[in-house]
């Protein structure tokens, strides 16, 4: 088998040139989108994901301000930051990079943005509407994958789905989307047992649990679809998947690379996202 790569790095440069033209009439009518995001702390991979965000946002024609605090910002430093940010009108998307450190509360964080500028749908108003099947902000790493896979016009009607990791950000959220999608849905974490054979019956494995090339052939059913959602660093300092996808070269029907792949839709859905708060307006 022919193993193809979702190809998200294809999809988020389209649908961007797309958003730019949405973006433009927007401006014309005098409504700036605004999105902000607050980095507290010096974590060197933190700075990467955030310069891609503010390149992509300008490029698209949203307004990006990056507030940059230092590691030891304490807790309601931060939550009078956020306070000034849900009542200034130009700014239609706020997004706290997580994680914080540690004399900082991420709930309470979380909580105190106001949900209508919550634009990673991390906020519990969000995350309790998403649960409920009401309309809401989406997580925006499963709502990337959801988006580039449906793009490849992927099928996921009573297919075995199986999300490994359990995290509010990733694992959980992706399986709702997939369940909402009618997949038969597992989720697997660091205490299920036989990971391997589990791994070997899924039709769409989603692998989100930090652990570099962790996944290979013994892993991956003939025909699977392999979701990488994985950003290590090897040895040298290069960027690698939790999938060793050239081990599931020719095993796999589809695979997502990294980079490339998830990483490219989660700004996406990102700039997405801040532009309907806008337009919505
Ligand atoms: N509140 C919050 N929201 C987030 O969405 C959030 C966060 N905190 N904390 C950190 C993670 C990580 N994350 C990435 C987004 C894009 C790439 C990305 O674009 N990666 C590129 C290349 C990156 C590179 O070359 O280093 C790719 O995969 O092709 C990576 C990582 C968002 N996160």
């Amino acid at each position: 088998m022919q193993t193809q790569y979702l190809r998200g790095k294809d999809l988020a440069d389209k649908m961007q040139k797309a958003m730019k033209n949405r973006v433009d009439r927007l401006r014309e009518e005098g409504k700036v989108p605004g999105l902000t995001v607050v980095l507290v702390g010096e974590d060197k991979a933190s700075q990467v994901y955030v310069r891609n965000k503010e390149r992509r946002a300008h490029k698209v024609g949203i307004k990006s301000d990056v507030i940059r605090l230092p590691e030891t910002t304490s807790e309601s430093e931060l939550l009078t930051i956020i306070q000034t940010l849900n009542a200034d009108k130009s700014v239609h998307g706020i997004l706290v990079q997580l994680p914080l450190p540690k004399q900082i509360d991420e709930q309470k964080i979380l909580r105190s943005i106001d949900y209508e500028k919550d634009v990673d749908g991390f906020h519990p108003m969000n995350m309790g509407n998403f649960l409920l099947g009401n309309e809401s902000t989406l997580p925006c790493t499963p709502y990337g994958i959801m988006t580039l896979l449906k793009s490849y016009d992927i099928a996921f009607e009573g297919k075995k789905a199986l999300v490994i990791g359990r995290s509010n950000i990733v694992g959980k959220p992706m399986a709702l989307m997939l369940m909402n999608e009618n997949a038969t849905v597992t989720i697997a974490h660091s205490h299920t047992q036989n990971l391997k054979a589990l791994a070997k019956e899924a039709d769409i494995l989603v692998v989100a649990i930090g652990k570099g090339h962790l996944v290979d052939a013994d892993y991956v059913k003939q025909g699977a679809i392999v979701i990488d959602v994985g950003m290590n660093r090897d040895a040298a300092g290069k960027l690698i998947g939790d999938v060793n996808t050239e081990a599931i070269d020719g095993i796999a029907s589809y695979v997502t690379p990294v980079p490339g792949g998830v990483g490219p839709m989660t700004i996406t859905m990102l700039l997405e996202q801040t532009i309907q708060k806008v337009e919505k307006d």
